[in-house]
């Protein structure tokens, strides 16, 4: 059991509630308490939120059409950009989240790219603020912080460098508590690890391989491996090509009806198909925590929208 920084409830009434995203900015949170139809509520939006794939199979049309969609132009992206850079300290994250969570208890979820590191065009240079690593330093003194990816675990820890947080890597499969005991954690956190779909791991590495193969014609674009998932970018990759690169992997997955394919921002993301993804992961940590059936918890969850994207878009 685990012992944080309280701010209990006077109010145990299983609201939903999306808190606005800030004028000017593009952060957006959601916190739910987890109880009865607070708690499918909470799935509910922890996977419209957190699981930005999904998001993109539901936006209709043809692949190519979609990733367009969600892939903005250059003015827009140098705007998303310039926007981005005026990320909320830590005070203003502790300030939102307490406010939206009503003296309940915050746990607090965060994505990385595109929320805790700009978006840029090589994902390996996906590098942290050291002024956004003490914000995320900051808030986890004062509430258990875990952060979701869809990349792989240890290259989001590489990158952020913090061993007081929780870590669920490759879109919420690989999951890892602290390996330091934390202000606000009194049991041993390293109890927690978890990983779903071990049994896909030798497929996903055949099909990075035959990807990789596939799309070396295709310049800009890049396959990187997550681990338990693999992503294609194809943010370098000229829009003429998106069609055939669409085909190409498209094509390699027929072989593989076990995996799916969804897509994110200017990324198509390789998965296995099981009943698992960041909302579950989410909930995994909620219980690990010892916070499973309280309607006085918090989760506080932060992703990046895309500009212009209404929230069932911001791939
Ligand atoms: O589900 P997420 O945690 O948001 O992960 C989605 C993808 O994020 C990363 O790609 C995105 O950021 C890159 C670096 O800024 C950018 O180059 C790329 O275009 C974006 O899609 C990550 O590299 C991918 O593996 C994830 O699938």
């Amino acid at each position: 059991m685990t012992k944080h920084a309280t701010f209990v409830s006077n109010d145990a009434v299983a609201a939903v509630v999306v808190a606005p995203a800030q004028a000017g900015r593009h952060f957006s949170s959601f916190s739910a308490p987890i109880k009865g139809a607070a708690a499918r509520d909470c799935k509910k939006q922890a996977a419209v939120a957190l699981d930005l794939a999904a998001a993109g199979v539901v936006t209709g049309g043809s692949w190519v059409e979609s990733m367009k969609a969600s892939s903005p132009r250059r003015a827009a992206a140098d705007a998303e950009h310039g926007e981005w850079m005026m990320h909320p300290s830590a005070l203003t994250w502790f300030e939102s989240a307490l406010g939206a969570a009503d003296g309940k208890q915050i746990v607090m979820f965060l994505d990385y790219d595109g929320t805790l590191s700009p978006i840029v065009e090589d994902p390996d240079r996906a590098v942290m603020s050291e002024e956004m690593r003490d914000a995320v330093r900051g808030v986890a003194k004062h509430f258990p912080t875990a952060i979701v990816s869809g990349r792989c675990r240890d290259k989001v820890f590489n990158f952020v460098k913090l061993h007081e947080l929780y870590y669920a890597g490759s879109h919420g499969m690989d999951i890892k508590g602290p390996t330091v005991q934390s202000n606000n954690v009194e049991a041993s956190a390293e109890a927690v690890h978890f990983q779903a779909g071990s049994e896909f791991l030798p497929v996903i590495e055949e099909v990075y391989r035959t990807l990789t193969s596939k799309m070396e014609p295709i310049p800009g674009a890049k396959v990187e491996h997550n681990k338990f998932c693999l992503s294609v970018h194809f943010r370098c990759v000229q829009e003429e090509e998106w069609e055939s690169l669409n085909q190409e992997v498209r094509s390699v997955l027929k072989e593989y009806p076990d995996l799916k394919l969804t897509h994110g921002r200017k990324v198509l993301e390789i998965r296995p198909s099981i009943k698992w993804d960041k909302g579950k992961a989410l909930e995994f940590l909620i219980k690990s925590l010892g916070y499973a059936g309280r309607s006085d918890v918090f989760p506080y969850t932060l992703v990046m929208i895309a500009p212009t994207r209404t929230p069932s878009r911001y791939i």
